[in-house]
């Protein structure tokens, strides 16, 4: 089974965001964090960054915002070339319609949970959604420790995707590295956004594919994968 490792480039160099994305060349996903200085308490990057960064690079962009009022914005980042598209369900008035509107645009749809966030009262939409974003840091900032308490809601979650039989991914986002991926993996998420981990190295690339090849070893003997 196949693992995927989403960069965060907010550990990047964003005066040199170009350079930074072919830094991570063989990268399943590039992952683009938005921040509002509203829903969270930091600023980054908004859609004409998106549009310039699409230009830039062949790698898929992963958009996560952690804004206000996605409803309003998330299907301008589609439109603006994102993949993938996350909205928070904490900050989404009306989930469903924004994961069809994100959808229609083309682009993947995403929701993600703030690690206070239950899964359970989400199990009937799941089936909307493309992937589900479970935070395993408060959003606001990269190099921050990882929460094993996400653990059983991650464990919970792939619960629910198999009872349905859904195709939906699962993504972890926050404190990711060599010495918490293989936990990840082992309690159900296959799809691993990494910052520090990947551009505080000397060699992205290599972080890149070494933790692929922890989360895909991990993942060969995790029950929930041997049952696909
Ligand atoms: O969304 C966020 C932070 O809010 C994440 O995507 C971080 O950017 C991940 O950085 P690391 O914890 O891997 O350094
Ligand atoms: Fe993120």
């Amino acid at each position: 089974m196949a693992a995927q490792i989403n960069p965060s480039i907010l550990s990047a160099d964003f005066a040199r965001l170009a350079e930074e994305a072919r830094a991570v060349e063989g990268a399943d996903w590039l992952h683009v964090d938005v921040m509002d200085n509203h829903f969270v308490p930091n600023l980054t990057l908004g859609v004409p960054v998106v549009e310039s960064l699409r230009k830039a690079t062949d790698i898929p962009l992963d958009c996560h915002l952690m804004i206000e009022d996605p409803d309003r914005w998330a299907p301008q980042y589609a439109e603006a070339g994102a993949g993938s598209v996350t909205f928070h369900a904490e900050a989404a008035a009306a989930p469903v319609r924004l994961a069809r509107e994100i959808r229609a645009k083309g682009a993947r749809a995403s929701m993600a949970l703030k690690p206070a966030t239950p899964i359970e009262p989400f199990e009937d939409l799941l089936p909307e959604l493309d992937m589900l974003l479970i935070m395993t840091v408060e959003p606001g900032f990269g190099g921050q420790a990882f929460l094993d308490i996400m653990l059983p809601k991650i464990r919970r979650t792939r619960e629910l995707i198999s009872r349905h039989n859904l195709q939906l991914w699962l993504q972890v986002d926050g404190g990711v590295s060599a010495a918490t991926i293989e936990r990840c993996a082992e309690a159900g998420a296959d799809v691993f956004v990494a910052g520090s981990a990947v551009y505080g190295t000397d060699d992205p690339a290599a972080a890149v594919r070494s933790l692929r090849a922890q989360a895909e070893e991990t993942m060969a003997r995790a029950p929930w994968a041997c049952a696909h």
